[in-house]
């Protein structure tokens, strides 16, 4: 358990997040911590898992990162690296670009971008994923998830397009950027990454709409055997997995 513990440490004290719940399933032979900025029925958070016995994942190449929201890149990055975190890019502004950034690791190697903001409800702002076709994946969030296009941004210096997928503004809501580097058709996902989850109303109406868009159902809709809160699974045309959860059988599961 030597692993789970430090990585806790690190997001707690290094990132500020707030360690909201701690899930053990002996059965399945794992441990779950969720952190995050604030309450897991109004934010997005990150779900840990720690699988017993392994002590290491392969990250892969397709994975990009976490945003954070900070109000001083610099003082965070300052700030981390005494409590002994992994800067892999020291603040400054984005190449091509004028916002701030920098980048660390936690100790698994999941990489975090920080990036300077005003003050925000949502500072887990981004889950990063690279695609290899931009307007095919775009076009599936759009239509299987009912997503917006927030917003894209063209780097020809740097070979590369973003586009921000999300249900509302970016300062508000954590969103999807999808990263498209130009002639890269797939990427290698390694195993460690997982999935975003999402709430919904209905996982059977969703799963009919994601099949009915070109997505692959990984898990057909239904309870989950033990806890009966009802779920389904897709991956997208990239292969990127999302867990759907019904919204009142997750609050339900929230007030055990
Ligand atoms: C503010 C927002 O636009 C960004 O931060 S983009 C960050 C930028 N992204 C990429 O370069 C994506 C393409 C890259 N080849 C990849 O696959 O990751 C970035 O990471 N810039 C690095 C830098 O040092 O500026």
């Amino acid at each position: 358990m030597g692993v789970y513990r430090f990585t806790c440490r690190f997001y707690t004290e290094c990132l500020g997040m707030k360690l909201l719940r701690k899930r053990d399933i002996p059965e399945e032979r794992y441990t779950n911590a969720f952190l995050g900025y604030g309450p897991e029925d109004s934010h997005f958070v990150v779900e840990l898992t720690y699988n017993y016995g392994v002590e290491s994942y392969d990250i892969g190449t397709g994975f990009g990162h976490f945003g954070i929201a900070v109000d001083d890149v610099a003082k965070t990055v300052d700030l981390i690296k005494a409590k002994g975190g992994t800067v892999t890019r020291e603040p400054g502004p984005v190449k091509g670009g004028k916002s701030v950034i920098a980048f660390i690791e936690d100790p698994d190697g999941y990489k975090f971008e920080l990036i300077e903001r005003g003050p925000t409800p949502e500072p887990l702002c981004q889950v990063m994923l690279r695609v290899g076709d931009l307007d095919r994946a775009i076009s599936f969030y759009e239509k299987a998830f009912g997503m917006e296009l927030l917003r894209n941004r063209d780097n020809p210096e740097y070979k590369y397009t973003i586009a921000m997928m999300g249900y509302g503004p970016e300062d508000k809501n954590a969103v999807l950027e999808l990263t498209y580097n130009y002639g890269v058709k797939e990427y290698d996902k390694g195993n460690a990454y997982a999935q975003i989850a999402i709430s919904t109303d209905d996982v059977y109406k969703t799963a009919e709409v994601i099949r009915l868009n070109g997505g692959q159902i990984t898990r057909e809709p239904g309870p989950l055997p033990g806890i009966n809160t009802k779920i389904t699974a897709c991956t997208d045309p990239d292969g990127w997995k999302t867990v759907f959860v019904d919204n009142i059988d997750f609050l339900k599961e929230l007030e055990e």
